[in-house]
């Protein structure tokens, strides 16, 4: 169950109420009392600001247990979640102060335009004389944001925010949130080429399906800075780096093993390439209608292309049916589609991967008693399945490298190496995916996604490290 931060301001009257009382009444009500700072103490009242740690479904009811208590005044209730959100998560600072007439002129006219002629003569210096060597775009339609949807560009905003603060702590990439006010294929695809010369990478993120995939497709083909849809690869890279450590723990092999991926959009397919790539031979992929079989015949071109594929299975059903005895089911689809007697007609040891956003396929309080093994894509469980291990060392090394695109041996290297954070004398239940801190996840991305870069021709600079 999701956890919130709230802020209590109150006013406390002396000799009425304690404020022994108020974290009495606060846990009564479930909210855990985790820090109070006084504002103000005066002779009759004192102001203090109380944080309380309460499941999103208990916070109305902290409200109304503090308004009930006599002696006490509520005078605001804020959410840090909302208050981290304030002005935007971002900002743009120079890498030098314009202190003079001197600077002004070396930064700006007439010093500039020495540089701009060097650049238009061998464009090849925009890598080095502007911000192009480290900056990528992530742009968004905001069709699929997150399990929410189509909620729309500005909407979707938070989120790219939020990508470009890891790209940046994480990685040191310099990532720009783009919300784009079409969902028009080809004007997405002209704008993001047209904005294109002072990006040195694009992260399509949150575009729903099947438009993505011509989306990145022409982008791919049309652009020569690496193009990368990060519900797509970046969430089958984070999946296939934790089911390689799962399947170390329960002891199965991939080549045995049965896969129901549920949810076939922009991440579903993507991860269902990926399984294939790696060796599964038994894979059900099922959408709203059912089973995705083989030998069935579908408008959407990538089902299509599933439905030809050997390794997945030809018997249809729903999800209830083709559920029963799998090894394992991995969720990219919406909150709240797996049930309990689902989780009980899998085969022993089942493997969930629950990755809807916010809300997973299946609680993970729930799931517990019934799977060996349990991931969500959120942070505040163990065992988070999320895009963010992958996207900012997979561009960090593609940037280094200046790699012309991201191609599937990039990708499976940074599964591999994702995967080989976690020792196989630590691999656990709870411990199959290293945490976003651990310092050696983008590290390891970043030299396995250069090494492959270089062994397949896709880079064209050699790193100093590489040399
Ligand atoms: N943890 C992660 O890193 C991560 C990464 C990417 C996406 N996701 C999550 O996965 C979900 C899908 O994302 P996406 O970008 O692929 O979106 P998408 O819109 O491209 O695909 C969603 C798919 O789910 C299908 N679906 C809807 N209802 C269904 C049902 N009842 N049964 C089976 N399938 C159903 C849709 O038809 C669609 O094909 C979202 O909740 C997103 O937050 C998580
Ligand atoms: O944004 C995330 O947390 C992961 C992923 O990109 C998603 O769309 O859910
Ligand atoms: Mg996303």
């Amino acid at each position: 169950m999701a956890n919130t931060s709230i802020i209590l301001r109150v006013e406390l009257t002396h000799g009425q109420v304690t404020f022994g009382d108020v974290a009495a009444a606060i846990s009564h009500a479930g909210g855990d009392v985790t820090s109070i700072d006084v504002i103000r103490i005066g002779k009759e009242s004192s102001v203090r600001d109380i944080t309380v740690d309460v499941q999103d479904s208990a916070e109305a009811q902290v409200v109304s247990a503090i308004k009930e208590l006599s002696g006490i005044t509520l005078i605001n209730v804020s959410d840090r979640t909302f208050l981290a959100h304030l002005g935007g998560k971002i900002s743009m600072s120079p890498n030098m102060p314009i202190k003079n007439r001197d600077d002004l002129s070396r930064v700006y006219t007439p010093g500039v335009a020495r540089v701009c002629t060097a650049i238009h003569e061998n464009p090849n210096k925009a890598y080095s004389l502007t911000i192009k060597r480290n900056t990528v775009a992530v742009v968004t339609d905001g069709t699929a944001v997150l399990g929410l949807g189509d909620i729309g560009p500005a909407a979707a905003a938070p989120v790219m925010e939020g990508k470009a603060m890891l790209f940046k702590q994480l990685a040191g990439v310099d990532a720009f949130p783009i919300c784009l006010d079409t969902k028009d294929t080809e004007e997405i695809i002209r704008t993001v080429k047209a904005m294109s010369p002072i990006f040195g990478g694009i992260n399509l993120e949150d575009i729903s399906s099947p438009r993505c995939f011509e989306i990145e497709s022409r982008l791919e083909q049309e652009l020569d800075i690496p193009v990368f849809h990060d519900d797509q690869h970046g969430t089958a890279v984070v999946v296939m780096a934790g089911l390689l450590n799962s399947l170390k723990v329960v002891g199965k092999p991939i080549e045995s093993i049965r896969v129901v991926v549920n949810g076939i959009g922009a991440a579903g397919v993507s991860v269902c390439k990926m399984l294939l790539a790696a060796g599964l031979n038994h894979l059900v992929p099922v959408d709203r209608d059912g089973a995705i079989v083989r030998g069935g015949s579908y408008e959407q071109p990538m089902w299509q292309w599933l439905a030809e594929q050997p390794q997945v299975e030809a018997e249809p059903g729903s999800l209830d049916d083709v559920i029963q005895g799998a090894d394992v089911f991995i969720g990219v689809s919406r909150a709240g589609l797996l049930k309990v007697h689902h989780l009980q007609s899998m085969a022993k040891d089942p493997i969930v991967f629950a990755m809807a956003n916010p809300h997973p396929e299946i609680e993970p309080e729930v799931a517990q008693p019934y799977v060996r093994v349990m991931a969500t894509g959120r942070s505040d469980y163990p065992n988070q399945i999320n895009n963010v291990l992958c996207f900012p060392g997979i561009f960090r090394g593609a940037l280094d490298c200046r790699a012309r695109r991201i191609n599937e041996e990039m990708k499976l290297a940074a599964a591999r190496a994702i995967a080989s954070v976690v020792s196989d004398a630590e691999v656990n239940e709870l411990y199959i995916i290293p945490s976003i801190f651990n310092e050696h996840v983008v590290a390891n991305v970043r030299h396995a996604v250069i090494e492959a870069a270089i062994s397949t021709g896709v880079a064209r600079r050699i790193p100093p490290d590489f040399r």
